[in-house]
């Protein structure tokens, strides 16, 4: 038997990227589409390659319609809290507007299987922690509003159009795997680990932990940090589940919070450097505390976290950018 080909929509990506590593040893032939604005064609390994934005629409339906894929996995999107707040609309554009264009791509030439990268955004200020996925939906930042929507289409094409969907809330995707070359970066960089680590690597000048006056132990914000290969694992699985189920809605976490003091602290105790980062005012959008009740998914996906260490974390992001301190050559 051949093996299967899949669509891995935002494969350049830093999430999308291992994802396609991932699915790629373990068998599948691996399209990447994707348009290069945030992503490197250098973290395209092995795979086919497909230039193309999501908002050009005849460009996806064309490409739909000449090839099958046994599944899209749909990782593309603008994905920061903060610039969701200050420039809501292109949030709406590149994640709603994006998001119909594929549905209606796939829909046309009967693509019918999607696992799609949402977010613990949807869920907005935590009512009772750790989230379950019956938890209210109340996003606070355009981000999490568009996620959910999308969230929403899929629930209604699935309905009446039979397009299966697993929608899997990642918490702080975080690690990378620096001996596949694969590694997290953003330019500018946003997230909080490879900030720290930069920092303590004396690539980056400045370090700002933005507020210590949340209602938290010590006053930073507190995150659930889930490793990269762990959620590619988690979406091979899910994609196994649509099978038997039409509709997937699971949270990929591990059931652990670390306090953003607590990262700096752990980078600080690895790296052997006493690092002092700045204090700035509150980021608009963070909610204080995320933390995944992970359950669900560990019953219906029958996985469990296994690279998600925090120290293990860092040591990898250290490798990365110890290896690489300008990240990819593109
Ligand atoms: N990083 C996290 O902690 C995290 C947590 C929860 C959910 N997510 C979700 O996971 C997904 C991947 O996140 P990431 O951190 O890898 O982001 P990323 O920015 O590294 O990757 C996104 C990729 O999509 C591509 N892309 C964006 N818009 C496109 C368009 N219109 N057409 C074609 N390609 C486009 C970019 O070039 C990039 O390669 C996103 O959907 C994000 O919302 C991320
Ligand atoms: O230089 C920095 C970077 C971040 N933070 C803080 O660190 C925490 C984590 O921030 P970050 O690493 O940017 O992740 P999130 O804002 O939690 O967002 C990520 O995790 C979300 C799920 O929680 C996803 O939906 C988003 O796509 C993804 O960017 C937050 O309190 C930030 O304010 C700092 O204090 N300084």
């Amino acid at each position: 038997m051949g093996s299967k080909r899949i669509l891995v929509i935002g494969g350049a990506g830093y999430i999308g990227s291992h994802f396609a590593h991932y699915a790629r040893k373990a068998g599948f032939d691996i399209t990447v589409m994707d348009n290069l604005s945030k992503g490197h064609r250098s973290a395209i390994r092995g795979a086919d390659f497909f230039n193309a934005d999501l908002n050009d629409f005849s460009a996806l339906a064309d490409h739909f319609s000449d090839n099958h894929y046994e599944a899209i996995f749909h990782f593309a999107a603008s994905c920061l809290v903060g610039e969701s707040m200050a420039d809501p609309a292109q949030y709406y554009r590149n994640n709603i507007v994006a998001a119909y264009n594929m549905l209606e791509a796939m829909r046309a030439s009967h693509h019918d299987r999607i696992v799609f990268s949402s977010t613990c955004a949807v869920y907005g200020m935590p009512r009772t922690l750790p989230l379950r996925e019956d938890h209210l939906k109340d996003p606070i930042s355009p981000y999490g509003k568009t996620k959910l929507a999308i969230e929403w289409m899929l629930e209604d094409y699935s309905r009446a159009y039979g397009i299966r969907s697993a929608c899997l809330r990642y918490f702080n995707a975080a690690g990378c795997e620096p001996s596949a070359g694969l590694g997290e970066d953003h330019r500018p960089e946003s997230h909080l680990i490879p900030n720290v680590v930069r920092f303590a690597l004396g690539l980056d000048d400045k370090l700002v932990i933005f507020g210590n006056d949340y209602p938290t132990f010590d006053g930073s914000c507190i995150r659930d940090y889930i490793h990269v290969t762990d959620l590619a694992n988690a979406h091979l699985r899910a994609l196994d589940a649509l099978e038997d189920q039409a509709l997937i809605r699971l949270n990929l976490g591990t059931g652990s919070g670390f306090s953003n003091f607590q990262i700096v602290d752990a980078v600080s105790r690895i790296s052997g450097t006493d690092l002092n980062p700045e204090i700035g005012p509150r980021r608009p959008g963070d909610p204080a505390e995320l933390v995944a009740d992970p359950s669900e998914a560990w019953r219906i996906l029958e996985w469990r976290p296994v690279r998600s260490d925090l120290d293990a974390i860092i040591s990898e992001v250290w490798t990365w950018f110890s290896e690489q301190p300008n990240g990819y050559p593109d």
